[in-house]
């Protein structure tokens, strides 16, 4: 229950956009085994040099995956000094970044390769230096190469109040994507 007090973009129940509100004929989204079983070894798969959950990346956001229902995926992370903006707050960069992870990682589940085509935030309240901060994102529909995804950050727990909000489309883009020359 939300009340008037509370900003305005918590009272809607979506960070969604038009843009990122899939088509009413868009596929019901289906988890795909074999990017399950790589969730296992991601490190392996992926390398471990990213920046989101990258476990030695030392200004990284070092987020650690939880677990799935589904396409819905899990993770949490702990908002250090070096992720600071205003004193004693995290940047909201770095919020977004959180969320393009977690958004990611329901991509992933999908099977494919996707990126981020488009990304929508709202930051519904600030979030100290020293939060665990609590990540949760599912696939609302698939249309073609589109995936989109939503999600949320709470501050303390699972259930802990919703920090931030986002919403998005991921496009998937086969392997060359990443290997080519450029
Ligand atoms: C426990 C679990 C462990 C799991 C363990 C592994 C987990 C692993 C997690 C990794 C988590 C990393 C999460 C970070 C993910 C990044 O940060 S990715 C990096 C940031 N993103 C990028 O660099 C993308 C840059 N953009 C591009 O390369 C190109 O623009 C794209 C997105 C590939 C699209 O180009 P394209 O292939 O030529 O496709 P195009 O025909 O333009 O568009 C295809 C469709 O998408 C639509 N589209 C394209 N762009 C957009 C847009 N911006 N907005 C809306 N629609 C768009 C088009 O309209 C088109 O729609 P349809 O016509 O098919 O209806």
């Amino acid at each position: 229950m939300t009340s008037p007090s509370e900003p305005r973009a918590a009272r809607r129940s979506s960070a969604a956009s038009p843009l990122t509100t899939p088509p009413s004929d868009a596929a019901v989204p289906v988890v795909d085994a074999s990017a399950v079983r790589d969730m296992e070894d991601v490190g392996e798969v992926l390398g471990n040099a990213c920046f989101g959950c990258g476990p030695d990346v030392p200004h990284g956001l070092r987020i650690r995956r939880t677990g799935h229902d589904g396409s819905t995926a899990y993770a949490e992370f702990t908002v250090q000094p070096e992720h600071q903006g205003a004193p004693g707050l995290a940047h909201g960069g770095i919020l977004a970044s959180a969320m393009d992870e977690i958004l990611g990682t329901s991509a992933w589940l999908l099977g494919g390769r996707y990126v981020t085509g488009r990304l929508e935030t709202d930051y519904l309240a600030p979030v100290p230096v020293g939060s665990v901060v609590h990540l949760t994102a599912r696939c609302t529909g698939v249309d073609g190469r589109k995936a989109y995804i939503e999600g949320e950050a709470r501050l303390g727990g699972p259930d802990g109040p919703i920090a931030v909000r986002a919403a998005s489309i991921f496009i998937k883009v086969p392997l060359e994507h990443f290997t080519k020359e450029r």
